[in-house]
Formats: C-alpha cells, sequence, structure tokens
C-alpha cells in the first residue's frame, strides 16, 4: 500500500483562482491590494519564499513590495520600516521574514507590526483570538491555515481524532495547536523536550510535523493509515529540497503532503488570499 499524495500545488490553484477573482473586484473599487515583505539578511528558506512570493504577487497584479535589508540592519532601521507600512494605506499586509539575524529582537518587531496587517498572525493579539477561538476579522499564520485548507479538500476528519504537532514554533506549532483545537481534535504539542517522541506520533491519525531536519519521522514513528503533513524545508548538500519526513513513511501513511508541492505552495496562496481579506477588511469592501 502506497499512501496517497496530497497535492498542495493542485489545491494552492484553486485557491489563487479565487484570489484572482476576488483582487479584481477590489481593483475595480479602487483597492490594489497591498504586500509588504521585511527580509533581513539571507535565510535560505525565507529567500526560497520571498522569491515564490514575489511571482504569484506579480501575478494577481497586487501591490507587492519586498525589503532586503542587510544582516547588518539594525533594530530601529527594521522597526522604522515597519511603522512606515503600518502608516502606509496602499498596503494592507505586512510580513517579516523570520528568522531575523540574532541581534535583533523579534519579540519587538512583531510587536511594532498593526495587528490589523499582521498577515503573519504574529502578533499577541491575534494569537489570543485564534487561542481563544473569539472574535472574527483577525488573520492566522499562512502555513498553518493552508493546512486546514488542505485537510478539509482531502475530506480528513478531524473532531474527536488524534493530532500530533511536532514543533513548537509560533508560525507553524502553536497557531496550528489552536485551529486543531478549534476543530475539536485532540492535540498534542511536542518538541525538543518530548519524552518517546517515537510512542507518540504512532498515536496521531493526523501527524504534522514542522522541525526542519531531514528524516526525523520515519515509518516505525507511523500510524498506518495516519495522515502526515511534512512542513519541513531543507536543503541537502546536493541541492534538493526535502522535509522532515523520510520517503518510506509513503509506505505506512494513508496519505502524505510531499516536498516540494505540499504545504509550500499552500503557504504561499494562503498568504495571498489573506492579503486580499485584509484589504478589504480594512477598506470596508466586499470581495464576493
Ligand atoms: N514571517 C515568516 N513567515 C513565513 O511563512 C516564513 C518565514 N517567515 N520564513 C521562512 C519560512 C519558509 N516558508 C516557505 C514558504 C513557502 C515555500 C515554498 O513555496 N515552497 C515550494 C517551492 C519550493 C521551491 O521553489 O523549490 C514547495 O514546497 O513546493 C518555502 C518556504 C515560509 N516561511
Amino acid at each position: 500500500m502506497t499512501a496517497t499524495v496530497i497535492d498542495g500545488r493542485a489545491v494552492a490553484k484553486e485557491i489563487n483562482a479565487v484570489t484572482a477573482t476576488q483582487t479584481a473586484a477590489l481593483t475595480s473599487q479602487g483597492v490594489i491590494p497591498g504586500l509588504a515583505v521585511i527580509m533581513v539578511g539571507d535565510d535560505p528558506a525565507s529567500a526560497i519564499y520571498v522569491r515564490n512570493k514575489e511571482r504569484r504577487a506579480g501575478k494577481l497584479q497586487f501591490n507587492s513590495v519586498v525589503k532586503r535589508l542587510p544582516e547588518t540592519a539594525t533594530q530601529v532601521e527594521v522597526l522604522d520600516l515597519v511603522r512606515h507600512y503600518n502608516q502606509d494605506p496602499a498596503i494592507h499586509g505586512i510580513l517579516v521574514q523570520s528568522p531575523l539575524p540574532a541581534h535583533l529582537n523579534e519579540e519587538e518587531v512583531v510587536m511594532t507590526i498593526a495587528p490589523q496587517k499582521d498577515v503573519d498572525g504574529l502578533h499577541p493579539k491575534n494569537l489570543g483570538q485564534l487561542f481563544a477561538n473569539v472574535g472574527h476579522q483577525y488573520p492566522v499564520a499562512c502555513t498553518p491555515k493552508g493546512i486546514m485548507t488542505l485537510l478539509d479538500r482531502y475530506d480528513v476528519p478531524l473532531a474527536g481524532k488524534q493530532v500530533v504537532m511536532v514543533g513548537r514554533s509560533r508560525l507553524v506549532g502553536k497557531p496550528l495547536v489552536a485551529l486543531m483545537n478549534n476543530a475539536d481534535a485532540t492535540v498534542t504539542l511536542a518538541h525538543r523536550h518530548t519524552h518517546h517522541l517515537a510512542e507518540l506520533t504512532k498515536t496521531a491519525d493526523v501527524l504534522v510535523v514542522a522541525v526542519g531536519q531531514a528524516n526525523l519521522i520515519t515509518a516505525d514513528m507511523v500510524k498506518p493509515g495516519a495522515t502526515v503533513i511534512d512542513v519541513g524545508m531543507n536543503r541537502l548538500a546536493d541541492g534538493t529540497l526535502t522535509g522532515d519526513v523520510a520517503a518510506e513513511v509513503a509506505n505506512v501513511a494513508g496519505a502524505i503532503t510531499p516536498v516540494p508541492g505540499g504545504v509550500g505552495p499552500m503557504t504561499i496562496a494562503t498568504l495571498m488570499q489573506q492579503t486580499v481579506q485584509l484589504a478589504a477588511w480594512q477598506t470596508g469592501k466586499q470581495v464576493q
């Protein structure tokens, strides 16, 4: 038996088609969705992301701005740039690429982004709303949100199911836990201090892995028939891109996302979808 391959590119294409229609609707009302990306230094995963975002935003005819600052940029420079885009009515979404160089205070940068423009959903106000499952019109981190869309498109049941999330980043693991909880799954968050990881992952009906370590998850760690979502983005010495899940897992899982072509394209599509949504909220326009 070999697992169903969950085709992130195909689902992303559907989402992008809807986003294109919504973009046209907004543009005809005089609002061009505006996305500002700030990248400091040159993290390789960020470089892939920025390149693919620019391409997609161009195709959708967004107002897309990418500001690249050198590794040596100061905290004040980054904060001033964020404040500039906070004030700019042509920009509806602001994204600061993570990780920032070690000398910068990421916490303070995130706190400075206007919550209504925080297209990554990282601001404590937005994360708080997500965890409390209260309110409406708040952004959610694009990778976990895109994962929920994928699972929905593939009719993967979540209510009452065991979900194990490996990796507790603010960008993926934490928001995914909240989204899964809000979807009535029983969710466990595992991380570098977790004991007996293999025993835990083997209980998962849905296993999501966002660690950044090639081959971390092997076939013996997966329940037969489970859905495995691989968020890893690892560049091997020979230049190939690979996730955190070993190829042999396809012999055990029921469904699995490939890398590339799984979660990555969904992150981009969700970013564009959410930028349009933020533009509509900020301007009071209808998109559908
Ligand atoms: N504030 C912030 N938000 C992020 O969401 C964020 C970030 N910082 N820093 C870097 C990581 C990495 N990331 C990727 C998203 C899509 C692809 C992607 O498009 N992957 C494709 C293409 C791969 C390729 O072009 O070779 C795929 O998996 O098929 C990659 C990487 C978002 N991240």
